[in-house]
Protein backbone atom coordinates (compact mmCIF):
# COMPACT_ATOMS: atom_id res chain seq x y z
CA UNK A 1 0.00 0.00 0.00
CA UNK A 2 2.60 2.41 1.27
CA UNK A 3 6.45 2.31 0.66
CA UNK A 4 9.00 4.19 1.77
CA UNK A 5 12.15 4.12 -0.37
CA UNK A 6 15.59 5.07 0.34
CA UNK A 7 14.41 8.12 2.90
CA UNK A 8 16.36 10.11 4.53
CA UNK A 9 16.05 13.65 6.75
CA UNK A 10 18.25 16.25 7.58
CA UNK A 11 18.16 18.82 9.75
CA UNK A 12 20.77 20.96 9.16
CA UNK A 13 24.08 19.12 9.45
CA UNK A 14 22.46 16.23 11.88
CA UNK A 15 21.34 13.55 9.81
CA UNK A 16 18.08 12.27 11.52
CA UNK A 17 16.81 9.45 8.59
CA UNK A 18 19.62 7.82 6.87
CA UNK A 19 18.28 5.97 3.61
CA UNK A 20 15.24 4.05 5.19
CA UNK A 21 13.09 1.47 3.73
CA UNK A 22 10.09 -0.69 3.95
CA UNK A 23 6.90 -0.83 2.61
CA UNK A 24 3.28 -1.69 4.28
CA UNK A 25 1.51 -4.18 3.26
CA UNK A 26 -2.94 -4.06 2.60
CA UNK A 27 -4.24 -5.37 5.81
CA UNK A 28 -0.94 -5.14 7.83
CA UNK A 29 -0.32 -4.06 11.15
CA UNK A 30 3.16 -2.74 11.36
CA UNK A 31 5.14 -1.65 14.69
CA UNK A 32 7.35 0.89 14.41
CA UNK A 33 9.53 0.80 17.66
CA UNK A 34 12.92 2.21 18.61
CA UNK A 35 14.39 4.34 21.37
CA UNK A 36 14.08 8.22 21.97
CA UNK A 37 15.58 10.44 18.84
CA UNK A 38 15.64 7.02 16.98
CA UNK A 39 13.72 8.75 14.51
CA UNK A 40 10.42 7.23 15.01
CA UNK A 41 7.71 10.30 14.93
CA UNK A 42 10.21 11.99 11.93
CA UNK A 43 9.21 8.81 9.69
CA UNK A 44 5.85 9.20 10.95
CA UNK A 45 5.57 13.07 9.95
CA UNK A 46 7.22 12.05 6.53
CA UNK A 47 4.93 8.97 5.64
CA UNK A 48 1.73 11.49 6.37
CA UNK A 49 3.19 13.96 4.55
CA UNK A 50 3.76 16.71 7.18
CA UNK A 51 7.18 16.81 7.18
CA UNK A 52 9.49 16.45 3.72
CA UNK A 53 12.03 14.15 3.37
CA UNK A 54 15.55 15.37 2.19
CA UNK A 55 15.95 12.47 0.16
CA UNK A 56 14.17 9.46 -1.23
CA UNK A 57 10.38 8.39 -2.27
CA UNK A 58 7.37 8.23 -1.12
CA UNK A 59 5.09 5.30 -3.31
CA UNK A 60 1.25 4.88 -2.97
CA UNK A 61 0.32 1.63 -4.28
CA UNK A 62 3.30 1.71 -6.41
CA UNK A 63 3.37 4.92 -7.49
CA UNK A 64 5.77 7.81 -6.89
CA UNK A 65 4.43 10.96 -5.64
CA UNK A 66 6.01 14.39 -6.28
CA UNK A 67 5.12 16.32 -3.57
CA UNK A 68 3.94 14.67 -0.73
CA UNK A 69 1.88 16.97 1.47
CA UNK A 70 -0.45 16.10 3.99
CA UNK A 71 -3.72 16.87 1.91
CA UNK A 72 -2.46 14.57 -0.85
CA UNK A 73 -1.67 11.39 1.85
CA UNK A 74 -4.94 12.59 3.21
CA UNK A 75 -6.97 12.39 -0.11
CA UNK A 76 -5.12 8.38 -0.18
CA UNK A 77 -6.93 7.40 2.71
CA UNK A 78 -3.49 8.09 5.65
CA UNK A 79 -4.68 9.05 8.73
CA UNK A 80 -2.31 9.92 11.59
CA UNK A 81 -3.06 10.64 15.48
CA UNK A 82 0.03 12.60 16.21
CA UNK A 83 1.20 12.71 19.99
CA UNK A 84 -0.55 16.09 20.29
CA UNK A 85 -3.31 15.92 18.35
CA UNK A 86 -5.24 18.89 17.49
CA UNK A 87 -8.89 18.80 19.04
CA UNK A 88 -10.93 22.28 19.64
CA UNK A 89 -11.51 22.43 23.21
CA UNK A 90 -14.49 24.72 23.07
CA UNK A 91 -16.57 22.26 20.84
CA UNK A 92 -18.31 19.53 21.91
CA UNK A 93 -17.11 15.77 21.17
CA UNK A 94 -19.35 15.33 18.34
CA UNK A 95 -18.07 18.32 16.36
CA UNK A 96 -14.36 17.62 16.69
CA UNK A 97 -15.28 13.99 15.86
CA UNK A 98 -17.07 15.69 12.65
CA UNK A 99 -15.06 18.76 12.28
CA UNK A 100 -14.48 18.99 8.53
CA UNK A 101 -16.91 16.37 7.38
CA UNK A 102 -20.07 17.42 9.18
CA UNK A 103 -23.21 15.69 8.10
CA UNK A 104 -26.07 18.38 6.88
CA UNK A 105 -29.62 18.41 5.66
CA UNK A 106 -30.35 19.90 1.99
CA UNK A 107 -30.81 22.82 3.30
CA UNK A 108 -27.23 22.86 4.76
CA UNK A 109 -28.20 22.39 8.28
CA UNK A 110 -26.35 20.29 10.74
CA UNK A 111 -27.92 17.20 11.27
CA UNK A 112 -26.60 17.40 15.04
CA UNK A 113 -28.77 14.55 16.32
CA UNK A 114 -27.50 12.19 13.70
CA UNK A 115 -23.71 13.45 14.54
CA UNK A 116 -24.34 12.86 18.54
CA UNK A 117 -25.80 9.10 18.20
CA UNK A 118 -22.93 8.31 15.43
CA UNK A 119 -20.55 9.41 17.76
CA UNK A 120 -22.02 8.20 21.37
CA UNK A 121 -22.02 4.79 18.92
CA UNK A 122 -18.18 5.58 18.33
CA UNK A 123 -17.36 6.48 21.55
CA UNK A 124 -18.32 3.01 22.87
CA UNK A 125 -17.44 0.66 19.86
CA UNK A 126 -14.24 2.09 18.95
CA UNK A 127 -12.33 3.06 22.44
CA UNK A 128 -14.78 2.52 25.02
CA UNK A 129 -13.50 5.73 27.06
CA UNK A 130 -14.00 5.61 31.05
CA UNK A 131 -15.93 8.75 32.18
CA UNK A 132 -17.34 10.49 29.03
CA UNK A 133 -21.02 11.13 29.83
CA UNK A 134 -22.13 12.63 26.58
CA UNK A 135 -21.02 13.23 23.05
CA UNK A 136 -22.61 16.91 23.87
CA UNK A 137 -19.18 17.15 26.38
CA UNK A 138 -17.15 20.33 25.45
CA UNK A 139 -14.18 18.94 25.00
CA UNK A 140 -12.35 21.20 27.75
CA UNK A 141 -14.21 19.09 30.46
CA UNK A 142 -11.91 16.01 29.09
CA UNK A 143 -9.06 14.55 30.89
CA UNK A 144 -5.36 14.57 28.86
CA UNK A 145 -5.99 10.44 27.75
CA UNK A 146 -9.93 10.62 27.04
CA UNK A 147 -8.82 13.47 24.49
CA UNK A 148 -6.77 11.51 23.18
CA UNK A 149 -8.73 8.57 22.86
CA UNK A 150 -11.43 11.40 20.91
CA UNK A 151 -8.76 11.90 18.57
CA UNK A 152 -8.03 8.27 17.88
CA UNK A 153 -12.11 7.76 17.66
CA UNK A 154 -12.17 10.52 15.49
CA UNK A 155 -9.49 8.45 13.20
CA UNK A 156 -10.82 5.11 13.48
CA UNK A 157 -14.37 6.12 12.24
CA UNK A 158 -13.26 8.18 9.42
CA UNK A 159 -10.23 5.67 8.60
CA UNK A 160 -9.60 4.40 4.75
CA UNK A 161 -6.48 2.70 3.97
CA UNK A 162 -3.71 3.57 6.50
CA UNK A 163 -3.87 4.29 10.00
CA UNK A 164 -0.98 5.72 11.80
CA UNK A 165 -1.12 5.92 15.63
CA UNK A 166 2.16 7.61 17.16
CA UNK A 167 2.12 6.51 20.82
CA UNK A 168 -1.73 6.90 20.96
CA UNK A 169 -1.69 4.56 24.43
CA UNK A 170 0.41 6.54 26.16
CA UNK A 171 -2.23 8.46 27.88
CA UNK A 172 -4.86 5.83 27.75
CA UNK A 173 -6.31 3.80 30.57
CA UNK A 174 -6.02 -0.28 30.18
CA UNK A 175 -9.41 -1.21 28.98
CA UNK A 176 -8.82 2.00 26.61
CA UNK A 177 -5.48 0.23 25.50
CA UNK A 178 -6.89 -3.01 25.31
CA UNK A 179 -10.02 -1.69 22.72
CA UNK A 180 -7.77 0.04 20.61
CA UNK A 181 -5.26 -2.82 20.09
CA UNK A 182 -8.63 -4.76 19.49
CA UNK A 183 -9.64 -2.98 17.17
CA UNK A 184 -6.58 -2.27 15.38
CA UNK A 185 -6.65 -6.53 14.79
CA UNK A 186 -10.64 -6.06 13.79
CA UNK A 187 -9.68 -3.51 11.49
CA UNK A 188 -7.32 -5.59 9.52
CA UNK A 189 -10.50 -7.62 8.34
CA UNK A 190 -11.23 -5.08 6.45
CA UNK A 191 -8.21 -4.66 4.75
CA UNK A 192 -7.07 -1.29 6.49
CA UNK A 193 -3.65 -1.26 8.01
CA UNK A 194 -1.89 0.48 10.72
CA UNK A 195 1.65 2.08 11.72
CA UNK A 196 1.99 1.55 15.84
CA UNK A 197 4.79 3.88 17.05
CA UNK A 198 5.08 2.67 20.50
CA UNK A 199 7.40 2.43 23.53
CA UNK A 200 5.44 -0.79 24.78
CA UNK A 201 7.02 -3.86 23.20
CA UNK A 202 4.20 -6.06 24.80
CA UNK A 203 1.40 -4.02 23.58
CA UNK A 204 3.04 -3.96 19.45
CA UNK A 205 4.24 -7.95 20.19
CA UNK A 206 0.07 -8.41 20.70
CA UNK A 207 -1.31 -6.93 17.13
CA UNK A 208 1.66 -6.19 14.99
CA UNK A 209 1.88 -8.47 12.27
CA UNK A 210 5.55 -7.03 11.99
CA UNK A 211 7.91 -5.24 13.77
CA UNK A 212 10.68 -2.18 12.25
CA UNK A 213 13.14 -1.23 14.89
CA UNK A 214 15.10 2.21 14.30
CA UNK A 215 18.02 3.23 15.82
CA UNK A 216 19.97 6.34 15.37
CA UNK A 217 17.88 7.16 12.25
CA UNK A 218 18.66 3.44 10.39
CA UNK A 219 16.23 0.84 10.27
CA UNK A 220 17.88 -2.34 11.98
CA UNK A 221 15.61 -4.27 12.31
CA UNK A 222 12.10 -5.53 9.95
CA UNK A 223 10.95 -8.62 11.16
CA UNK A 224 7.67 -10.68 10.87
CA UNK A 225 6.00 -11.31 14.17
CA UNK A 226 6.55 -15.44 13.99
CA UNK A 227 10.33 -14.85 13.34
CA UNK A 228 11.11 -12.74 16.41
CA UNK A 229 10.08 -12.39 20.58
CA UNK A 230 9.93 -9.42 22.82
CA UNK A 231 13.13 -10.83 24.11
CA UNK A 232 14.61 -10.02 20.49
CA UNK A 233 12.97 -6.42 20.15
CA UNK A 234 14.05 -5.93 23.48
CA UNK A 235 17.70 -6.00 22.48
CA UNK A 236 17.11 -4.13 19.39
CA UNK A 237 15.33 -1.32 20.99
CA UNK A 238 17.94 -0.97 23.83
CA UNK A 239 21.05 -2.51 22.38
CA UNK A 240 20.99 -1.66 18.48
CA UNK A 241 21.82 -3.52 15.74
CA UNK A 242 24.54 -5.12 17.97
CA UNK A 243 21.80 -6.33 20.62
CA UNK A 244 20.27 -8.32 17.83
CA UNK A 245 23.35 -10.46 17.12
CA UNK A 246 24.11 -10.99 20.76
CA UNK A 247 20.64 -12.20 21.18
CA UNK A 248 20.61 -14.66 18.00
CA UNK A 249 23.96 -15.27 18.69
CA UNK A 250 23.13 -16.57 22.51
CA UNK A 251 19.92 -18.40 21.09
CA UNK A 252 21.42 -20.44 18.14
CA UNK A 253 23.94 -21.83 20.77
CA UNK A 254 20.64 -22.48 23.14
N1 LIG B 1 12.40 19.83 13.93
C1 LIG B 1 13.58 19.28 14.27
N2 LIG B 1 14.71 19.98 14.17
C2 LIG B 1 15.90 19.42 14.49
N3 LIG B 1 16.06 18.16 14.93
C3 LIG B 1 14.94 17.40 15.05
C4 LIG B 1 13.64 17.92 14.73
N4 LIG B 1 12.74 16.94 14.94
C5 LIG B 1 13.44 15.87 15.39
N5 LIG B 1 14.75 16.14 15.45
C6 LIG B 1 15.80 15.21 15.87
O1 LIG B 1 15.66 14.04 15.12
C7 LIG B 1 15.98 12.90 15.91
C8 LIG B 1 14.85 11.91 15.84
O2 LIG B 1 13.72 12.46 16.52
P1 LIG B 1 12.29 11.74 16.54
O3 LIG B 1 11.35 12.65 17.25
O4 LIG B 1 11.93 11.33 15.17
O5 LIG B 1 12.60 10.45 17.43
P2 LIG B 1 11.61 9.40 18.07
O6 LIG B 1 12.15 8.06 17.74
O7 LIG B 1 10.22 9.69 17.68
O8 LIG B 1 11.81 9.70 19.62
P3 LIG B 1 10.76 9.60 20.88
O9 LIG B 1 10.52 8.15 21.13
O10 LIG B 1 11.54 10.24 21.96
O11 LIG B 1 9.52 10.37 20.49
C9 LIG B 1 16.27 13.40 17.31
O12 LIG B 1 17.67 13.48 17.48
C10 LIG B 1 15.65 14.79 17.31
O13 LIG B 1 16.38 15.65 18.16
Amino acid sequence: MLELRGVSKDYGPNRVLDDVSFGIGTGEVVGLLGDNGAGKSTLVKIMSGVVSMTSGSWLWRGEALDKVTRPETERRGVETIFQDSALVPSMSITRNIFAGRELTNRAGFLRLREMDAITTDILDSVVSIEGIKSAKQLVSSLSGGQAQAVAIARAVHFKRSLLILDEPTSALAVRATEALLNYLVQLKGEGVSSVLVTHNLHHAFKVCDRHIVMNHGRKILDVRREDTSVEELTAAVVEGAEGVRRYRAGRDLA
